[in-house]
């Protein structure tokens, strides 16, 4: 698939700047051109301060742009909409809500009723392996699965786009693991296109389709590294000699970035 109308998430010649409060102007992003293809799963990576939140937040609709063109599905980004759900680094989850309530959340504020809501909370549940959770509380829950539970309540309001901004970087280096594959799993079954923001490089390779790369100051793509490695993908995966390699290149091109932050600075 290739083109604007196979585009689920199209952006270009972006730029962004922040003014802070001295009325200081930041460049956070320069003319960036990024696209998810339907049903794609693409992953940012790039040093801190690069603009990855940034762009997910623009594609929410929660943050305006100074130029370029902004649209999800073939529609300019107005604000945020129901085809559209993200999952946070720091879960997000309401303490004071049971684990099938913070997952339904999203129909009740649609008015879908309440048996027809649970019914279809309790679907995600078992599909995230936490059925036997639904009447426990955030709290007594791990990290891993309070962000299962992140990803059900995404899910609940059937997204076209899921927008995942480090969402496993809290969560332990075993658990990450199996999560990551658990998300392939779900993704697989869906026709979802997701844009997915880490730090990992394996992580990145493991679960895209295509790996952007962005440098910093201001924030831009370098390139994007297309990953040709066969799905579905599991353990075999991580020690095929094609992951080992594309993480690498990965890190090289991350790497002269982090040791030389002047090597690529936007022109
Ligand atoms: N509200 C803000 N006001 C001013 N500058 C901001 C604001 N938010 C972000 N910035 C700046 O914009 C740039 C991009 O920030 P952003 O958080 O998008 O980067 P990032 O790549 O997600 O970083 P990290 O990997 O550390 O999360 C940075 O220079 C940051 O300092």
């Amino acid at each position: 698939m290739s083109g604007k109308a196979d585009a689920a998430i199209s952006i270009r010649s972006v730029s962004k700047y922040y003014v802070s409060g001295n009325g200081k102007k930041t460049k956070a992003l320069d003319s960036v051109d990024l696209t998810v293809n339907r049903g794609e799963f693409v992953s940012i990576i790039g040093p801190s301060g690069c603009g990855k939140t940034t762009m997910l937040k623009m594609v929410g609709g929660i943050l305006g742009w100074d130029h370029g063109e902004v649209e999800v599905l073939g529609k300019a980004v107005e604000g945020p909409g129901p085809e559209r759900a993200t999952v946070f680094q720091s879960f997000a989850l309401l303490p004071w809500m049971t684990v099938i309530d913070n997952v339904s959340f999203g129909l009740k504020v649609r008015g879908v009723a309440k048996p027809e809501r649970y019914n279809i909370a309790r679907g995600l549940l078992k599909s995230v392996g936490l059925g036997d959770f639904e009447h426990a509380y955030p709290r007594q829950l791990s990290g891993g699965m309070q962000q299962r539970v992140g990803l059900a309540r995404a899910l609940a309001v059937s997204p076209q786009v899921l927008l995942m901004d480090e969402p496993f970087s809290a969560i332990d280096a075993q658990t990450r693991l199996i999560l990551q594959t658990d998300l392939l799993d779900i993704w697989s079954k869906t026709d979802l296109s997701v844009l997915f923001i880490t730090h990992a490089m394996d992580e990145a390779v493991f679960l895209s389709d295509k790996v952007v790369i962005m440098g910093a100051r201001p924030g831009h793509v370098t390139e994007v590294i297309d990953v040709d490695l066969p799905r579905p993908r599991n353990e075999a995966t991580r020690r095929d000699s094609r992951f080992v390699e594309l993480t690498g290149r990965v890190w090289d091109r991350l790497r002269g970035m982090i040791t030389d932050p002047n090597a690529d600075v936007a022109a």
